[in-house]
């Protein structure tokens, strides 16, 4: 019997539907470790479909080609290391997320998913049959156990592999990002080795689908001499790495070699990172090269035009000043100045006359009315108009720049700047916003393509935020100071929490009250807006799901 086993573990981005494209990743990543001589090479949750598919996988025809997929490469594949990918497995009425293993040409093990994750942003009960508890499969010397993602964050799954003779414990995974999730990974990981003193793989994918972020930071865990557990191999978040983890049999039974340490880099960096890889691979996996944004002077549009500089090149991002009488030189200056310190291209267009042409052609019905918000919205819609107009002439992606705090109040133009096909910051609140210029001030990292240095202007960081549709505005003219607003938010809907509590916290109960008046009469809006990357808990979408017509409030 050999007493060393080779793994090459296959942190990599797959492209949902991209069924050829996936494979041929998977067939690379098998060269490479046929090469390196492994004896298994192991690829994430779900990898030749990518993650998550949502309800195509409920397309019979797109599973039968996944699986024929899987099948042609258990074939193209006889010949060097055993395979185990993730992909759906259907059987008469049966839909499984199931993980394939091939070994010789054939497939020779199916592991069904037992714990299908149905919270926060999964709905995997919709989607798929509940699989037994499958043992452990064979490949050379060695009895793996795999529990599939969700069924590694209970016990019971790899209680029963320990049981049933598991030696070592494969987990691959479809793991969302969100701030501090690695944290939260490891503490169900370390569990599962505490209970089944069995060494431990954990495999995640990486890259963006829609709004979700697969971060990798892949590790591995031995069992500790003291009855806990330790971390012998560590890969970098969000990076593809094909890595290769050696166990040794040992008189303790089946061990990891220690092996690459990468450095976990902390929130801040997680986050910008998430939100600039949101971005890139959005674009990149729906085609598109360019992005054009409504560059204001204000800070939410120098921080989308930075995470576009670094997730595209600034070579990549227009900027569009579109100013009217109200927009301050202030701003004009502090809007070319920020494309300027990007190195992205500036242009200008001027709202006013299409402004006017709009008043006189309403004239006739608005004459005895007074002006209001609707004049202010028809700025902030002629900015969408001319914006898309340069998306469909240029093929370049509108980028929208609502904050979280001003999605989560409806503080913006539904058809004006809530334009646009994809927002970077959508899940960032205000006060990170602040913060987030400031990190990245401070900071400059090798995937960064944007220029190292003070990219956002600090004068943008510090003056009072304004909409300028009219004179003199401010922000907090209508809204709460963003300290009080976001805490109160923060409390409301990343935390649910009642009115009460948040009174009984110290907030003033008119406030509270205004700020949950306008996060549910503005649900609407949402389901209308962009989508963007989810770096939360409790991202606007598939986290948080509310009724848009709801007539319930919480009483004080
Ligand atoms: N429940 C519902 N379901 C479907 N549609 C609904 C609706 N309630 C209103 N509507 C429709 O929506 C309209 C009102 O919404 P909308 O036209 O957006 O207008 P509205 O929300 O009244 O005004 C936009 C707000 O965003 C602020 N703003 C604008 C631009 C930029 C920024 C910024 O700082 O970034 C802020 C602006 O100062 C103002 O307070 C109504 O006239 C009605 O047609
Ligand atoms: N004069 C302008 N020129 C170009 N784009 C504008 C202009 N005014 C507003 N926009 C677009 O509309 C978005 C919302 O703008 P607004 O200034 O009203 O609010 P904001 O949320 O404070 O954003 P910002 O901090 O970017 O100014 C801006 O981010 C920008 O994309
Ligand atoms: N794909 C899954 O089963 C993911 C669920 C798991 N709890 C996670 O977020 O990591």
């Amino acid at each position: 019997m050999p007493d060393r086993f080779r793994i090459t573990l296959g942190q990599l981005n797959p492209t949902v539907g991209d069924l050829p494209g996936n494979a041929a990743k998977a067939r690379d990543a098998w060269e490479k470790a046929k090469t390196a001589g492994a004896d298994m090479l192991a690829l994430p949750e779900m990898f030749i479909t990518g993650y998550q598919t949502q309800d195509l996988v409920l397309k019979p025809a797109f599973t039968q080609d996944a699986m024929s997929e899987i099948e042609t490469l258990a074939r193209d594949c006889a010949d060097g290391p055993a395979i185990g990918i993730g992909g759906p497995f259907a059987e008469g009425s049966k839909l499984y997320n199931a993980y394939w293993i091939l070994e010789g040409g054939k497939v020779t093990a199916r592991v069904l998913k037992h714990d299908l994750p149905h919270k926060q942003l999964f709905d995997e009960l919709r989607l798929f049959d509940q699989g037994p508890v499958s043992g452990p499969y064979r490949i050379g010397p060695l009895r793996i156990g795999s529990p599939i993602c969700e069924d590694a964050w209970w016990p019971d799954v790899a209680e029963t592999l320990a049981e049933t003779g598991a030696e070592i414990l494969m987990v691959p995974n479809g793991s969302p990002y969100h701030r501090n999730k690695l944290d939260l990974r490891m503490g169900h990981m370390v569990a599962r080795v505490v209970e089944s003193d069995l060494p431990l793989v954990y495999l995640n994918s990486v890259g963006g689908q829609d709004d979700q972020l697969y971060d990798g930071a892949s590790f591995v865990l031995n069992p500790g001499p003291d009855g806990g557990a330790v971390k012998v191999m560590q890969l970098s978040p969000f990076d593809e790495v094909i890595e290769h983890v050696d166990f040794e049999r040992t008189p303790d039974g089946w061990r990891a070699v220690p092996g690459r340490m990468d450095h976990q880099p902390g929130e801040w960096e997680q986050d910008y990172r998430a939100m600039t890889e949101g971005l890139r691979d959005y674009m990149r996996k729906s085609g598109f090269k360019k992005v054009v944004l409504g560059m204001s002077g204000g800070i939410d549009s120098a921080l989308v035009a930075t995470i576009a500089s670094d997730a595209i090149g600034p070579e990549n991002v227009r900027c569009v000043m579109l100013p009217s009488e109200y927009t301050s030189q202030a701003s004009l200056d502090d809007a070319a100045d920020a494309a300027n310190r990007l190195g992205a291209r500036l242009d200008t267009v001027h709202i006013e006359g299409a402004r006017d042409a709009v008043g006189d052609a309403l004239a006739h019905l608005m004459a005895d009315t007074k002006p209001d918000t609707t004049e202010e919205n028809i700025q902030s819609r002629l900015r969408g108009v001319m914006l898309m107009a340069i998306s469909n002439k240029f093929g370049e992606l509108l980028l929208t720049t609502g904050n979280k705090s001003e999605v989560a109040v409806g503080y913006a133009t539904i058809y004006g700047d809530m334009a646009g096909g994809y927002n970077p910051i959508k899940d960032l609140y205000k006060t990170r916003v602040f913060q987030t210029c400031r990190w990245r001030n401070e900071n400059h990292r090798d995937w960064m393509m944007g220029p190292a240095g003070e990219v956002v202007p600090p004068q943008i960081i510090t003056k009072p935020p304004s909409a300028e549709l009219r004179p003199d505005q401010k922000d907090e003219d209508s809204l709460p100071p963003y300290e009080v607003l976001d805490a109160i938010l923060e409390g409301l809907v990343e935390k649910d929490l009642a009115l009460k509590d948040l009174v009984a916290q110290g907030f003033d109960p008119e406030t509270v009250k205004r700020v949950e008046t306008l996060l549910y009469g503005s649900e609407w809006k949402r389901y209308q807006a962009a989508p963007g990357p989810r770096i939360s808990t409790k991202a606007f979408w598939l986290d948080r799901r509310y009724p848009l017509v709801n007539r319930w409030r919480d009483q004080l």
